[in-house]
């Protein structure tokens, strides 16, 4: 459903990104893994519209439709067609409730509709959040923090959600929660998952397919079981914990 064909990207004179290629598959998570500083948050910032390109094509086509390019699209036409992003830290309005956020969420998506209440998916993915839909947000848990900001980006039924270091700061159960909630946007909701993350155990779990940048390049790309195989090498290993 979206497609990089040698994306390059500069600050000024400081090129960046090199020759990127990437395929995010329709009803998939696809996973982008690399060392600090090497892109990642470039590369999803071109993706959303907030940078420009030097070079390369984006190509944007959910199931059942045209393809279209996004380059010339600014980012707010890119949300219009079903491309949301979820930045790392649980961006949530810490002082108001569960469904406030929500609602909010849900208003922003559809500014002529007044909401009245949550839509079914919601209260299907996230029943503990919505158990506790009336507490203040700043309160719950981490873990919790996080469902919300994905909820608040799922609310709106996008067809691709960009995910940065999802993981980050979670418990092993928050972690099993998370890897549950998106195995089911992407399987049962036709909601396909981009995340970046340097956790390597998580993305092996998490991912249908990964790539692998390296000082601004993708070197290697392939399928959860061949993150698993490269993992297991003494070069992948290397590589591995360099990652965190
Ligand atoms: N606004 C900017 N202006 C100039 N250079 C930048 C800017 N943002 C990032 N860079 C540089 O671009 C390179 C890639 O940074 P980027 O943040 O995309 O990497 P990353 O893989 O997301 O790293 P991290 O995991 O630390 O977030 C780095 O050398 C960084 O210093």
């Amino acid at each position: 459903m979206l497609q990089l064909r040698e994306i390059n990207q500069a600050y000024e004179d400081q090129h960046t990104l090199w020759d990127i290629n990437l395929e995010v598959v329709h009803n998939s998570c696809s996973a982008i893994v690399g060392q600090q500083g090497t892109g990642k948050t470039t590369l999803f910032h071109c993706i959303l519209g907030f940078l420009p390109i030097m070079s390369g094509e984006m190509t944007w086509q959910p199931q059942n439709t045209l393809p279209c390019s996004l380059i010339s699209l600014p980012s707010q036409h890119r949300s219009q067609l079903g491309m949301t992003y979820v930045p790392q830290g649980s961006p949530i309005f810490s002082q108001l409730s569960v469904e406030e956020n929500l609602l909010i969420a849900l208003k922003a998506g559809q500014p002529s509709v007044l909401p009245a209440k949550l839509p079914l998916l919601i209260s299907e993915l996230f029943p503990t959040l919505i158990a506790q839909r009336h507490q203040r947000s700043g309160s719950l848990a981490k873990g919790l923090q996080y469902q919300l900001a994905l909820a608040r980006a799922v609310i709106t039924h996008p067809k691709l959600i960009l995910l940065d270091e999802p993981s980050e700061g979670l418990t092993a159960s928050e972690e099993d929660q998370l890897v549950a909630t998106i195995a089911a946007l992407t399987k049962d909701y036709s909601i396909s998952v981009l995340l970046m993350d340097n956790n390597l155990a998580f993305v092996k779990r998490v991912a249908d397919s990964f790539t692998l940048l390296h000082h601004g390049r993708s070197v290697m790309s392939g399928t959860a079981a061949d993150l698993i195989r490269f993992s297991g090498t003494e070069g992948g290993m290397r590589q591995h914990h360099s990652l965190g």
